[in-house]
This record gives C-alpha cells, sequence and structure tokens, in this order.
C-alpha cells in the first residue's frame, strides 16, 4: 500500500514553529525555535532585591537567547529558564548580580577572558589581540551547545559615600551541564563526561576580593542545582593558582584526583579536579516567579 505524507505548519504562542507529518501510519510534531531577539546588557535595576537568590522570568513566553539550532521542546523550556535566570547579593560594598551572557556582552567578556588567560598564561601583551580572537570565536562556538552550557555575567554596582556607582560588568564563568553541553577538549584529570562541570572564571582585576567570584560560584551551584539531576559538579585548578583554590577549597570543594608529575613535561601546569556535591533543585514553575518591572 503507498503511503501518503501530509504537513502542517502553525506558529504555537510561544513563538515555536510547528510542523505536523501525518503519514497513513505515524504522525510526527517537530518543534522549531524562532526567537526574537530582545537585548537588555544589564539586569533591570528596578528588580525587587529581596531575596538572597531567585529565578526570575523577564517575559514567561520568549526566551531571549539564540542557539541558531533546531531545539526540542524540552531544550526550549531549557533554554527558556535559563534566559530567565537571575541570581542577586547584597556585598558589603555593592549588590553583584548574575544571569546569562546574552549575545550583545560577548565582546566585553571576550576581553574579561582574554586579559585573565593572558595574567594566567604570562602571555606577551603584544599577543593580546590573537588571544581575543581566538576566545571570541571559543564563546561563539560554545553559545551554540546552550542549553546544555551557559556563560554567566557577573554584574557589580559597588555604594560609594552611600551613593549607587556605575553598574559594571565584573565576571563571567561557563558551565556545562552535560555531556552535550561537554567542552570537546577538556584537560586532564578527566571528569565524568556527563556531570556538570565549571570552568573559565575570572572577575574583573580591579573589582577582585570583594565577593564577586564566591557569587559567580554559588550563582552556577544554585543554577546547576536546578539544571541536572547528578548532585554534584566537578571542576580543575591549576596547583598554583592560590586565590581559586582557597575559594574552592572554602566552598566545600575536595580533591579528586591531580596530574601526575608528568605534565610538566608537556610545559602544562599541574591541575587538581575537584568536585562538590550539591543538593537538587526543581526548577521553579512560571506561577512561583515573582519580580518587578516598572
Ligand atoms: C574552575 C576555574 O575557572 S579555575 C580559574 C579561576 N580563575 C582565575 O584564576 C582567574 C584569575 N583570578 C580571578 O579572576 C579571581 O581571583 C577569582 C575568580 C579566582 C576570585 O574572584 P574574587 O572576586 O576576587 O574572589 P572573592 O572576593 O569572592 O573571594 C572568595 C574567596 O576566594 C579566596 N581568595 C580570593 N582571592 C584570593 C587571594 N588573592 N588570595 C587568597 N585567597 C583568595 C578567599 O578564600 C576568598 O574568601 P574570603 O574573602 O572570605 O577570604
Amino acid at each position: 500500500m503507498a503511503t501518503t505524507l501530509s504537513l502542517s505548519f502553525s506558529l504555537d504562542p510561544q513563538n515555536r514553529f510547528n510542523i505536523t507529518t501525518t503519514t497513513t501510519k505515524t504522525t510526527r510534531r517537530f518543534t522549531f525555535s524562532s526567537l526574537p531577539h530582545r537585548k537588555p546588557l544589564i539586569p533591570n535595576p528596578h528588580f525587587k532585591l529581596s531575596s538572597s537568590s531567585h529565578s526570575q522570568s523577564q517575559t514567561l513566553t520568549e526566551p531571549i537567547i539564540q542557539t541558531g539550532k533546531f531545539l526540542t521542546n524540552d531544550e526550549l523550556d531549557k533554554l527558556q529558564f535559563l534566559s530567565s535566570f537571575l541570581y542577586s547579593q547584597q556585598l558589603e560594598s555593592g549588590t553583584v548580580w548574575v544571569r546569562v551572557m546574552r549575545d550583545n556582552e560577548v565582546d566585553p567578556i571576550v576581553c574579561l577572558l582574554a586579559d585573565s588567560f593572558s595574567e594566567s598564561m604570562m602571555f606577551p601583551k603584544g599577543y593580546i589581540n590573537v588571544l581575543r580572537f581566538l576566545v571570541k570565536r571559543y564563546l561563539v562556538d560554545r553559545r551554540t551547545s546552550m542549553p546544555h552550557m551557559a556563560t554567566l555575567v557577573g554584574f557589580y554596582r559597588g555604594v560609594v559615600d552611600g551613593e549607587d556607582g556605575e553598574m559594571q560588568l565584573a565576571g563571567t564563568v561557563e558551565i556545562s551541564f552535560d555531556k552535550n553541553g561537554a567542552n570537546a577538549s577538556i584537560p586532564s584529570p578527566t571528569p565524568p563526561r556527563d556531570s556538570p562541570y565549571i570552568c573559565n572564571m575570572a572577575v574583573d582585576k580591579s573589582l577582585r576580593r570583594r565577593g564577586i567570584g564566591w557569587h559567580l560560584l554559588k550563582a552556577s551551584e544554585e543554577l546547576i542545582s536546578q539544571m541536572s539531576s547528578l548532585g554534584e559538579v566537578y571542576l580543575h585548578c591549576r596547583m598554583i593558582d592560590e586565590a581559586p583554590f582557597n575559594m574552592y577549597t572554602k566552598a566545600d570543594y575536595k580533591i579528586v584526583t591531580t596530574d601526575s608529575i608528568l605534565v610538566l613535561l608537556m610545559l602544562q601546569r599541574r591541575k587538581h579536579l575537584m568536585c562538590k556535591k550539591l543538593p537538587l533543585i526543581s526548577p521553579p514553575s512560571e506561577t512561583d516567579v515573582s519580580w518587578s518591572d516598572e
């Protein structure tokens, strides 16, 4: 018997483009995202900051991040959740906000990361533009793996003489939530490929030692607890890097294993693989979300 195929197209209220294929034997629905682009550079300063951390929905219907790839319904829901994630914390010297990087923030994050890499690798200053070029290619490429990974951005607003200062882009960190978001070339000692992993954390040099790195880490852990059911997170820390090592130890990360001394022969620094057990939190439903945007 001949098989007939019919196609129907629709746009749902969440701006998803649905194609339904019906044959005499099966009906299949494919959903593709056609996401509008919105781009506020910084968190809305009118957000309620009453709780220490929370996820907020900016618009409950549209993800504001584009991956340039076709996504399943589950991936679209996760992307929507990532779009609305916002962590905030009052510090002694100001306020820190953490959320997922938007397209228009790639360039400032590239500069921040390239400066941090050149500092830790002791790169000659003359190569900074090459480093920025490579970091930009990396960041743009990694974004296509969302929602299996996310690059977070930290913003900081200090208080000077009782007055609020300027909101500044202060730091960044990358998280992969599962093996689909895992980096192709993870350094040794290798963590389990399916486990959440934190890397590329950096805070602007002029803003260090105010608690921003700590809250980038707390925001990452909070997001991982909501995006992954494995209840653990891994990261690498070079043995010579005292500041991050102290931070991860203070945050209860434990050394799982350490690079063999032989990596020195490959002109690499020895690294610890560290792990922390995390509590599991289910993502809040839209009705749990409260926010104020005047
Ligand atoms: C998984 C990875 O990404 S590893 C790579 C980490 N990144 C880097 O090393 C890049 C260069 N360094 C940085 O950008 C910053 O120093 C970071 C991200 C490590 C820390 O950011 P900061 O905002 O300065 O850290 P923050 O002020 O929140 O300090 C948190 C804790 O870290 C530790 N710490 C931070 N800086 C230092 C330091 N200079 N010396 C010793 N301990 C330090 C302390 O335990 C501190 O807690 P405390 O203030 O109660 O003593």
